[in-house]
């Protein structure tokens, strides 16, 4: 069985991955990590100051976290240490902490990250890609929306959408909502984030040529299709190479 510990063990996600690790047929759950102690699925919760120790205790296979960035960062130091791999949901990181990250990584321990664990994010992004690959000249802008508690902005999904439509049209600037007379639209991505009750996670890209617009979008109506991506993941990242690997190497689609 691989062993497995949550951090963010009380939160959304947290709670979701739980029951589904708990369902799985090779995986175990065998602790949790939050900001505050309790328990979960029967399994103790610690505090995050404490993950080393608990991490010695419990010598789990790997580690999930749904957190927010500046714990993030630490829980995954904290399982380079112990020699655990990971797996990364977390979004909103600052290039500083990218890198803190990958340095923590590369050469010491495997890793999935991604900013969408849903099998639907991961094809999409593929149409997105393959849109903006034909659609050069297009105005392009990206909507996304989520509930109101989310902490970060653009969503993290978004984020890579944007890495995606730069990667096939060329640099960009990114134009945050507009107000005002803004001229005429220039060489850029319009970028707009909806915050709302609890909307799930929506992502729209919009292609507008002259008499025609694309709309691709995405819509996940249940925390589970993350969840699914992340129980596969834990699965395949046991005894696998230190390095980084995305979503794609998991479902084995990477071109
Ligand atoms: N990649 C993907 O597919 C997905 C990514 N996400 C991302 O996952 C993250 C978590 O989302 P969600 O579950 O909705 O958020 P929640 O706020 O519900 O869960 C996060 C949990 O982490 C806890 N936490 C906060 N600070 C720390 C800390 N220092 N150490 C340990 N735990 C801490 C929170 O406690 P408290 O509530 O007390 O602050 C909470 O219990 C976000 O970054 C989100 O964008 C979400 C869905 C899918
Ligand atoms: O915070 C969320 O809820 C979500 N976060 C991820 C993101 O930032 O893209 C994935 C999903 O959209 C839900």
């Amino acid at each position: 069985m691989i062993k497995v510990v949550m951090c963010g063990a009380l939160g959304r996600m947290g709670t979701k991955i739980g029951g589904l690790v708990v369902d799985s047929p090779d995986l175990e759950l065998v602790g949790g990590v939050d900001i505050k102690s309790g328990s979960f699925y029967g399994v103790e919760v610690v505090e995050s100051s404490n993950i080393d120790n608990f991490l010695k205790e419990k010598k789990p296979d790997v580690l999930i976290d749904f957190t927010v960035a500046s714990a993030a960062v630490e829980n995954i130091k904290a399982a380079s240490r112990n020699g655990v791999a990971v797996i990364v949901g977390t979004t909103g990181f600052s290039e500083a902490q990218a890198e803190e990250i990958s340095n923590a990584i590369e050469g010491k321990i495997p890793a999935v990250i991604s900013s969408n664990f849903s099998l639907g994010v991961n094809i999409f992004w593929k149409l997105v890609r393959e849109a903006a690959k034909q659609l050069k000249d297009y105005d392009i802008e990206v909507i996304e929306a989520h509930h109101h508690f989310k902490k970060d902005a653009p969503s993290g999904t978004a984020r890579t959408i944007i890495d995606i439509i730069k990667e096939e049209v060329g640099e960009r600037d990114e134009m945050y909502g507009r107000k005002g007379m803004v001229g005429e639209r220039g060489n850029e991505i319009g970028v707009h984030v909806i915050r709302g009750g609890d909307i799930i996670g929506d992502h729209t890209v919009l292609f507008a040529g002259n008499d025609e617009v694309i709309e691709l979008t995405h819509r996940a109506y249940d925390r589970t299709v993350f969840a699914h991506g992340v129980i596969r993941s834990a699965s395949w990242i046991y005894n696998k190479q230190p390095g980084v690997y995305s979503m794609e190497d998991v479902m084995g689609f990477k071109e």
